[in-house]
């Protein structure tokens, strides 16, 4: 029996349905309870909710048919973000069972790219909170806030936190940034994976912003002050970690869109001492395998003979890094060879390693100054254009969030050498893509294979349809986390993210031209279930799982939460 607490009500969860003590308006009230006109006469008196519902008894078709309509009559991206958003916040089933009925047309919608404009518009938006506000000038509060939800210790499974100083490809957004995103990823989560919205949380993690514009806005809602660093935000995120872990001790915490400068170093912190992951490094390096690994069944040329260039070495681009060499050490180089085949170019050109601004992650990937001794610099460094014209990639990779970086130029230059050039410009959301996939098809002639981090629409070339691949961790993460939360995982080790990896790839058939590296959207179901039983058998087989996983294909599917309605019971009934 599980049992919930949410907006200050009680209520249980039974083989049979809810039991819940409380009635009338506070049933209403409760998104993941309320069923509106779909209440039965019976639960009605029950509830105590005759005459506060219209007479109508309606099926969960008919509302699904009515809120369809409501949302397509909103004029923009933006507003069907807002009305869904009021939805998920009214009635999260039905919230849910509109979301997969359409999948393809609304997670654009609820994620990326539009999540990128609902968070710059958060504070003008604004219209309730969801979630767990943490901020740093209010240390002491953190303990609270989370009583404060009404979860209990075993209610908890998952928590997604973010302190947006890196939300996408657009910066630093402040509170809005960190509660929408982490809302964001949470509502993939359930749809994708149906872990159970009622058992996770989203939290925000407010450190301030130095985005001038919400310091001078009047209505935003987060810390009107400077991002705050060093040794109290250190503390600040210990505190959170701390005593979430310590109120929630089997809660998977997932990091997202943190900066460059703490991302890897919080993850690194915290790895080995409890479940935990960094979406933007890990989750993101392991959907990319799984496309490489697509692309290299197109090729025929194995993992240990590519040439990668990527351009953008933050976060995304050396997590990324990181994958792909343990890849091809998987494939027999040794680790050094193996990162040798990996070239990584940002702001100050090519990464050589005689220079003095090189983040501490950079510099395993920077290449020997003796290499490059002759290769054209300009005052920008050596430029990706000369580092394509030298190395010769077999793959390229945008994690740049600069806009039409892969120019025409560079693409034919790679073309040039390489009979199937992969490139995938996977920067979000859409405005800081490093190329658009239209015309990666007709500089290389239909030859590239693309994914990219937004949904694209097919593309014909030649008489050739390319299906784009959306190499977005939203066909990841949601899986692992499953898997973590089935297996109740000690830690997520990198033998689970490899297994997640080989499973997405071994759903893809790409023996037909055209197409796509990886499985299409419509099948997210499907995919994040087959990642998380892989996930679930990988942490058995390296000991860290914390329950006996005798058949995790049904443990897995019995843990899917689906967006149906359960009868309700008064306690009395
Ligand atoms: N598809 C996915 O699943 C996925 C996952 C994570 C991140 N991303 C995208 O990757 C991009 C980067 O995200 P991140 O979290 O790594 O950010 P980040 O800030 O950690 O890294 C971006 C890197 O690009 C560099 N850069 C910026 N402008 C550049 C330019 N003009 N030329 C060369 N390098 C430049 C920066 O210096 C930095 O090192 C974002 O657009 C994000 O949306 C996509
Ligand atoms: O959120 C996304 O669409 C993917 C990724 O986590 C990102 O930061 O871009
Ligand atoms: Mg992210």
């Amino acid at each position: 029996m599980t049992h919930h607490r949410r907006s200050s009500m009680t209520f249980e969860e039974t083989a049979e349905g809810y039991v819940t003590s409380e009635g009338g308006l506070a049933v209403l009230e409760n998104p993941l309870l309320n069923k509106d006109t779909a209440f039965s006469l019976e639960e009605r008196q029950e509830l105590g909710l005759d005459g506060l519902i219209p007479p109508v008894v309606e099926t969960i078709d008919e509302q699904v048919a009515r809120a369809y309509a409501q949302y397509l009559a909103q004029p923009t991206d933006l507003q069907k973000n807002v009305y869904l958003t009021g939805l998920q916040d009214r009635n999260e089933v039905l919230f849910y069972r509109l979301l997969s009925d359409h999948l393809r047309e609304m997670l654009p919608i609820v994620y990326d790219p539009t999540v990128a404009q609902a968070i710059k518009n958060y504070s003008q938006e604004y219209r309730r909170p969801r979630g767990v506000y943490l901020s740093i000038d209010d240390m002491d509060g953190i303990e609270q806030a989370f009583r404060n939800f009404g979860l209990e210790a075993d209610q908890v499974d998952l928590i997604v936190a973010s302190d947006a100083e890196e939300i996408l490809g657009i910066g630093d957004w402040g509170v809005g940034g960190a509660a929408g995103i982490a809302v964001g990823k949470l509502t993939v989560y359930t749809a994708a994976a149906g872990i159970d919205p009622g058992r996770v949380i989203p939290v925000a993690l407010d450190v301030g912003t130095d985005n001038e514009g919400l310091l001078n806005d009047p209505f935003y809602v987060g810390e009107r002050h400077s991002r705050k660093r060093g040794r109290r935000y250190d503390d600040f995120i210990d505190a959170y970690v701390t005593t979430a872990t310590r109120l929630f001790p089997n809660a998977m915490l997932h990091w997202e869109d943190f900066g460059p400068s703490n991302a890897r170093r919080i993850l690194e912190k915290y790895t080995g001492r409890l479940p935990t992951f960094n979406d933007d490094m890990q989750g993101t390096g392991a959907i990319v395998l799984a496309a490489m690994l697509g692309a290299t069944r197109v090729t025929g040329t194995p993992m240990r003979d590519q040439r990668v260039v990527v351009f953008g070495a933050g976060t995304a681009g050396i997590g990324i890094a990181d994958q792909l060499r343990d890849a091809m050490v998987r494939d027999g180089l040794d680790p050094e060879t193996a990162g040798r085949r990996i070239w990584p170019v940002d702001k100050q050109g090519l990464l050589v390693d005689d220079m003095s601004d090189l983040r501490d992650f950079q510099v395993p990937y920077a290449r020997p100054s003796s290499e490059v001794a002759g290769w054209r610099r300009d005052e920008g460094g050596i430029r990706l254009g000369e580092v394509v014209r030298r190395v010769k990639p077999t793959m390229l990779l945008g994690t740049s969030t600069a806009h039409g970086a892969f120019t025409e130029e560079i693409v034919r230059a790679m073309a040039a050498n390489v009979e199937r050039p992969i490139i995938f410009p996977i920067s979000n959301p859409t405005d800081r893509i490093e190329a658009m996939p239209q015309d990666l098809i007709t500089w290389t002639d239909g030859r590239a294979l693309i994914a990219t981090g937004v949904p694209i629409n097919p593309i014909t070339c030649h008489g050739v349809t390319h299906v784009i691949g959306q190499a977005n961790n939203a066909l990841l993460y949601p899986g692992l986390g499953l898997g973590a939360v089935v297996s109740r995982a000690r830690q997520v080790s990198k033998g689970m993210l490899h297994a997640a990896a080989d499973a997405v790839g071994g759903l893809v058939d790409v023996s037909t031209p055209g197409a796509s590296l990886l499985p299409q959207v419509e099948n997210l179901r499907e995919v994040s279930a087959t990642v998380a039983v892989a996930v679930c058998r990988q942490a058995a087989a390296e000991n860290l799982a914390r329950v006996d996983l005798k058949d995790p294909v049904q443990q897995v599917q019995d843990a899917m939460w689906q967006p149906r309605y359960r009868p309700i019971r008064g306690e009395s009934g």
